[in-house]
């Protein structure tokens, strides 16, 4: 099977996962990315059995519209039941590292929302020890360099995301070479820099429910 293919499998299992949820007052937390995306196309076909969705970016509420689903202003919504998302690598633990979409900070916030973070993979995101995927930092585009400097006394090496302004209208440093052991003691250290919006590690809140693909089908594992 190809990575799409893996990919189409786990946003289908989504749907199924969260259908139970489902009823005309339900309101969908919805991540970012090409994972996501396909997720998005599922929850097309079930679109009048839900209220609508609260997006963790511009591109996923433009994706929502487009098929008609209607998009909730989170801070209108309160809470939602449930939150669907990717992640770039995720640990035995489901804590992530998210983030390669700049979708970060966004994505943090539904998340944080929602009663059930299900996180949607293809197997190739499974590791042991988070950090070979480059841990993005958002930040305020003034604190850039600062921040950089402040990344390298933690053992990172970051580069600037040249080009990429987030839907916030902030600046991506993407940590390299930064293997990490203990993601919720990091999170935590690296958002206690001033100038960062967040970090894309996710493990103070992790993914409650994972759902892997994989060539003998989708595994599904709860935290
Ligand atoms: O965090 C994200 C975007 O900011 C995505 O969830 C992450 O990058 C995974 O993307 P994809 O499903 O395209 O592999």
């Amino acid at each position: 099977m190809t990575q799409d293919e893996l990919k189409q499998a786990v946003a289908r299992a989504a749907l199924d996962e969260i259908r139970p949820l489902l009823n005309r007052d339900t309101i969908i937390g919805v991540g970012t990315g090409s994972t996501a995306n396909l997720f998005i196309d599922a929850l097309a076909e079930v679109k009048h059995d839900f209220a609508g969705a609260v997006a963790s970016s511009e591109a996923t509420a433009q994706r929502l519209k487009g098929h008609g689903i209607d998009v909730f202003e989170l801070n209108h919504v309160g809470t939602v039941p449930v939150y669907v998302d990717g992640a770039d690598e995720i640990d035995p633990r489901l804590a992530m590292i998210k983030g390669g979409g700049a979708a970060l900070t966004r994505e943090k916030i539904v998340a944080a929302c929602a009663e059930r973070f299900v996180c949607i993979a293809d197997g190739s995101k499974q590791v042991d020890i988070l950090g070979g995927f480059p841990l993005p930092v958002e930040v305020i585009p003034m604190a850039r360099s600062y921040v950089a400097r402040e990344l390298v006394k933690l053992g990172a090496d970051p580069v600037y995301r040249d080009g990429v302004l987030t839907d916030n209208g902030n600046r991506i440093l993407d940590c390299y070479n930064f293997l990490i052991e203990d993601p919720i003691t990091m999170e935590a250290r690296i958002n206690a820099i001033v100038g960062v919006v967040t970090n894309g590690l996710f493990a103070a809140r992790g993914a409650d429910v994972l759902l892997i693909g994989r060539e003998n089908g989708v595994e599904r594992i709860t935290a």
